[in-house]
Parts: structure tokens; C-alpha cells; sequence
């Protein structure tokens, strides 16, 4: 079903997409698909010091990662000067902006004065417009600023979808400049313009941006803009209980991938995070999106928990399907440089390891054993590869090579040897484990040598006997 709900996701591209960032991303996201609405991804980029195309990049690749896709956009603001700067004609001569020639110095000046009387430092509006006022000459050669003329009275007021109704009194904002003396836009300005043309009905971001908001509602008006719903979310703070931030403890959502957490588990747990549905804890993506609303959101910041999200990743882990992993896992081996085709077949491997592993990191390592040469650690070989365990190989081996290959006859061939030498389980189990994979844990060791397959079990064994 089509609606008229519109959500933006709007990060500045100073750094990458950190998980403070991508949870308000998902809830505006989710927003927008629990209602049939649009998605729109908008890169704020007038910072032009601080902002890179590798952070533009690394935001992209972040949503991709989580599988937040965008309707509409990326739009850049970089890219719609000439708008803004239409906008600011049309409100000059409308009379709500107008030119302000005071510089910086005079600025300064006037704050010092104005605490020095115990007043709240604040712009005079020295060239603010008012009926029978008579404004100064501007001075020559001066560039000047455009300030938006705030009103001077009343109120401004919202019902904020998460955390009620919020009133500001206009007497309290300043004469917002809105041009800087170079003709550049500025932020807050940008937004009002781009919420605007962008026809945004429900302003979801975190509530870093609460203050701006009286501001950008006064603006929206002025334009004679019908005014979005806002819902301000909690910010999530790092372990030290500050905001994460690209300066500030936050990890980019692409190290959660180098980590070897599956994007479901990040999504399930960013979803959880700051709001509820019940006493669920564990929903796929679109169990979310149908579940998903601003009524549930814990106005309150809200904590990061690794230990959840590894406990939701070794689920998610447990429940992927093999071809899944299998993709994952190939993935990682070729980073590291292991060809995944020198090995069985991946799917058959990741099927024995999804249950043990809380990771894909550790899915690879054990899955790596059985494409590459292995090298048990020489206390291993020293422990478990003595005289009496190669003798008992050597006759395994020869078990193995007329073998069945399947776990039943395997398992024969290692109880026939066992009774042949007067050993138990561990004492055959555990040096073929080293012999085969180099390590002393694994799982079923049938299963193990089933999935290995013939050729490579003996080639290993080889090296021992
Ligand atoms: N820690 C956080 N928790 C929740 N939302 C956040 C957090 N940090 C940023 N956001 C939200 O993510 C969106 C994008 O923010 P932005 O790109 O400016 O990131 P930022 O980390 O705040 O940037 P900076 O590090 O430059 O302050 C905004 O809606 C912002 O409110």
C-alpha cells in the first residue's frame, strides 16, 4: 500500500556510519516501510572541510551492509547551492531575511557588553527590519550576512513523536543567520530547504539535533511549508556513557563486518535498541518493519551491549542456512588469502561448525583447516603424535584407504584399530584431529573426516606415518 510518508536519513560525510548513526537510520527506514512510505538517504556535505567521497563512500557501503535501502537519493546538498540560494532571494523579498552588516568584531563586542551587564549574549538586530524603524547605511565594502527574521513573540511548538510536546519561546532564538557573508548557505538552513523540496513528513534523527528544531520550524513557516512531524531519538552512548560519535568512541558499522557479525544480528539488535515490542528479543527484518513504531521508543539514551549482540550473532550464525555462510566464509578466506576451491566443499564444513562458533571470524578459522596445509603446534605434535599414536595411525591409514568413505565405515576402521592396539576413543581420536587439522578439538571426528573426503585425510596422515 503506497503512502505519503516520507523519511530521510541525512549524515553529514565526516567520517563513517557508526552504529549511533545507522540505529537512526534503521528506524527511519523502518518508518518508512512499516507505512508502504518512501525512504530517502540525503548526504549533508557543506562542511566542505570536514567532508570526504571516501566517508560519502563508507556511509554507502554501511547501508548496503545493513540493507538499508534508499527510494530516493543520495542527494547531495553540495549539489543544490543554486537552490538555497534561491530560496534566500525569495525571502529577502518577502521581508522574512534581510542583510546584516554587523561584523564579527562588532559581534564580539556586543556579547562582552551584554554579559558584562549580566544579559544573555544574543545578535541586538541592529538591521533587523521593524515598521518606522530606520535602519543604518550600510557600510561600504562590506559583504553582509542574510539573517532569517525569527519572530519576536510567542511560542514555538511541537509534539514531538517521542518525547511530547516541546515549546520553546521565540524570544529565546536569536535572528538565525541563514547566508554567510560569502553567499554560502548555512546548516540549518539547508535542512529546512531540503525537508521542504524533499516533501519529508516525519523528521526521524537523534536528538542531537533538538535544538535546531524551533529554528528550522520557524523557517519551514515563514516559507509557508506545511511543517513535518518530528521524532527526536535517544542518542546511544558508548561504553563510558558519552554519545558515540566519528570523533568519539564509535566504531564504523563496517568493522562489525571485519568482526564477523552477519548483518541480521546488527540489524535485531539495533533494532532492539532504545525500542521494544514486548519481550521480544530476536526478529527477523521483517518481522521489524511490521512491528515497527514511535510509540515504543525509550526516550532515555540508551546503552551499547557487546555481550547481546554476540549472543545474538552466534544465533543468527546458528540459524543461517549453509549456502549463506558458506558465501560469508569464501568471502573471508580470500581476504586472508586462502582460496576457498582448495577445499571441500564449503557448505558440507560450515554445516559441522554454525553451532560452536560466535562468530564468522572463527567460522573461517576452522573452515581455513580444511583448505590449507596445516601445522600443528609442536607441543601438539609432542603430546599427541608420540610413537604409539603413529603406529596406531599407520594402521588407520590402511583402514581408511579401503574404506567406504562415509561415517559409519570410518567409525569401524577407528574401532577396529582401537581393538587392535588396546586403545580407547581419545587415544586414536586425538592424533588423527592433530594429524588431519593440526588442532585437538573438533567436532565428530566421523563427521569430520567424512567432509574432509579420502584424498586429503590421507595426504595428511601421510606426514605422521
Ligand atoms: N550516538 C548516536 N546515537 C543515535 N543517533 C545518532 C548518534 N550520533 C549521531 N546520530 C544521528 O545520526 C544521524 C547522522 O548524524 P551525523 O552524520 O551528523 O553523525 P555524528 O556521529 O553525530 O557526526 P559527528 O561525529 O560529526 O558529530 C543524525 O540523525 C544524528 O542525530
Amino acid at each position: 500500500m503506497a503512502s505519503n510518508v516520507r523519511t530521510r536519513f541525512a549524515p553529514s560525510p565526516t567520517g563513517y556510519l557508526h552504529i549511533g548513526g545507522a540505529r537512526t537510520a534503521l528506524f527511519s527506514w523502518a518508518f518508512a516501510r512499516r507505512h508502504g512510505g518512501t525512504f530517502i538517504l540525503r548526504i549533508e556535505d557543506t562542511d566542505v572541510a570536514r567532508s570526504t567521497p571516501e566517508a560519502v563512500q563508507a556511509i554507502l557501503d554501511g547501508m548496503a551492509w545493513l540493507g538499508l535501502d534508499a527510494d530516493e537519493g543520495p542527494f547531495y546538498q553540495m549539489q543544490r547551492m543554486d537552490r538555497y540560494k534561491e530560496v534566500i532571494q525569495q525571502m529577502l523579498a518577502a521581508g522574512t531575511a534581510y542583510h546584516c552588516y554587523t561584523s564579527p568584531e562588532e559581534l564580539d563586542r556586543i556579547r562582552e557588553e551584554q554579559r558584562a551587564r549580566g544579559e544573555k549574549p544574543r545578535y541586538d538586530g541592529r538591521w533587523r527590519p521593524e515598521p518606522g524603524k530606520v535602519l543604518p547605511t550600510p557600510p561600504e565594502g562590506v559583504k553582509p550576512v542574510v539573517r532569517f527574521r525569527n519572530a519576536a513573540e510567542g511560542v514555538v511548538a511541537w509534539d514531538d513523536l517521542v518525547k511530547g510536546r516541546i515549546e520553546i519561546a521565540n524570544a529565546e532564538l536569536d535572528d538565525l543567520v541563514i547566508a554567510r557573508a560569502d553567499g554560502t548557505p548555512t546548516y540549518n538552513f539547508c535542512v529546512v530547504v531540503d525537508d521542504l523540496d524533499m516533501g519529508i513528513t516525519h523528521v526521524i534523527r537523534g536528538d542531537d539535533h533538538v535544538n535546531n528544531t524551533p529554528r528550522q520550524i520557524n523557517i519551514l513557516q515563514a516559507l509557508g511549508a506545511q511543517v513535518p512531524l518530528y521524532a527526536h531519538l535517544s542518542m546511544i552512548l558508548g561504553d563510558d556513557g558519552t554519545k558515540l560519535s566519528k570523533r568519539h568512541g564509535a566504531v564504523s558499522v563496517m568493522q562489525y563486518d571485519d568482526e564477523g557479525y552477519l548483518p541480521e544480528a546488527v540489524v535485531n539488535y539495533l533494532g532492539r535498541l532504545g525500542w521494544s515490542h514486548g519481550d521480544d528479543e530476536i526478529f527477523s527484518r521483517e518481522q521489524f518493519v511490521e512491528w515497527f513504531d514511535l510509540d515504543h521508543i525509550t526516550p532515555s539514551a540508551a546503552q551499547f551491549n557487546t555481550e547481546k549482540l554476540n549472543w545474538l550473532n552466534a544465533h543468527y550464525i546458528k540459524q543461517a542456512d549453509n549456502a549463506h555462510l558458506a558465501a560469508e566464509v569464501s568471502r573471508r578466506l580470500a581476504r586472508r588469502g586462502v582460496d576457498p576451491e582448495t577445499g571441500p566443499e564449503l557448505e558440507s564444513v560450515v554445516a559441522l561448525y554454525k553451532e560452536r562458533v560466535a562468530n564468522l571470524n572463527e567460522l573461517a578459522d576452522s573452515v581455513e583447516l580444511y583448505c590449507v596445509e596445516v601445522h600443528p603446534a609442536p607441543e601438539l605434535i609432542a603430546q599427541h603424535l608420540g610413537e604409539a599414536a603413529r603406529i596406531a595411525l599407520a594402521s588407520l591409514k590402511a583402514r581408511f584407504e579401503s574404506a567406504p568413505w562415509e561415517k559409519a565405515a570410518l567409525n569401524q576402521a577407528i574401532k577396529d584399530t582401537m581393538a587392535e592396539h588396546g586403545l580407547k576413543m581419545p587415544q586414536v581420536a586425538i592424533p588423527l584431529r592433530v594429524a588431519t587439522l593440526g588442532v585437538a578439538q573438533t567436532p565428530a571426528i566421523d563427521a569430520v573426516l567424512e567432509v574432509l573426503g579420502r584424498d586429503r585425510v590421507l595426504a595428511r596422515m601421510a606426514r605422521y606415518v
